[in-house]
């Protein structure tokens, strides 16, 4: 089933890395990974850096043709105007952003944003060209309380009202409980959330992009638990937080990937 989604490691590098570490990180990993460059159609790598690296990053890929994807943190609901702080879609697409990070739990939490706002991100993305990586997980209360689906179905839902069913999206499950605890999510947890949120994007936008929709597992992924997750048929790659900002460990991660030959 996984056969036809080309597999996503994506490095979320929150607030870490200035421009100039940023350069020096890029040209690492692309040096760590040059060995296995010729399998690397086996896994699509994306990194997303704070906004004030894009350019930089995006000029060092571009110049040492390095085949990384670049994406976004966030993006504004708005084209333009007057947003003081803002950053439009517009501006990540002329950067060459293929994608951006939507409705991460750090900024549901820490800048209130609800399901609404996550929906009209979502829509700002696709109106610019760009793929929304959807964040969607529950806390370690919603799962005491509802399970581990109920929170990251619902998210989801109102995440994809009004998609086009052609729409080029991806999804993250990440949850809460798992982000940056070293507690990760079990596989098989894992590929029940991803099993139903898959349901959800067949309900949604239709068999089609249920079949090619890519769906992420994130929360302390690392080079030692990856396989565990990619051998679930319904985990197509991960987000990776603080092992996407260690050169050898984010290389592993990668590497896995390659040496599967998914
Ligand atoms: O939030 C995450 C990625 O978006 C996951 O973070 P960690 O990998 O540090 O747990």
């Amino acid at each position: 089933m996984a056969v036809s989604r080309l597999p996503l490691i994506a490095g979320n590098w929150k607030m870490n890395l200035d421009h100039l570490q940023a350069v020096a990180f890029v040209q690492k990993l692309h040096w760590t990974l040059k060995d296995a460059k010729h399998e690397e159609d086996s896994v699509e790598v994306a990194v997303f850096p704070p906004f004030t690296d894009i350019r930089t990053v995006q000029t060092l890929l571009d110049a040492d043709k390095i085949a990384f994807a670049l994406g976004g943190q966030d993006l504004s609901t708005k084209d333009s105007g007057a947003y003081t702080g803002e950053i439009s879609g517009a501006f990540l697409k002329q950067l060459d952003c293929r994608y951006v990070i939507i409705g991460h739990s750090e900024r549901r939490e820490y800048h209130a944003e609800t399901d609404e706002v996550v929906a009209a991100k979502v829509e700002a993305a696709l109106r610019h060209g760009l793929a929304p990586v959807i964040c969607v997980g529950e806390t370690a209360e919603d799962l005491e309380k509802h399970g581990a689906a109920a929170v990251p179905v619902a998210q989801l839902e109102v995440a994809l009202d009004g998609v086009a069913s052609d729409a080029d999206v991806v999804v993250a499950y990440e949850p809460v409980w798992a982000i940056g605890s070293g507690q990760a999510a079990t596989p098989q947890q894992a590929q029940d959330v991803c099993a139903k949120l898959r349901e959800v994007v067949a309900a949604k936008l239709g068999a089609e992009a249920a079949e090619r929709t890519r769906i992420l597992y994130g929360g302390s992924v690392k080079s030692g638990n990856i396989a565990g997750f990619m051998r679930e048929p319904d985990v197509d790659g991960a987000l990776v937080g603080g092992a996407s900002l260690v050169t050898d460990e984010f290389a592993a991660i990668i590497r896995y990937q390659k040496h599967v030959g998914v």
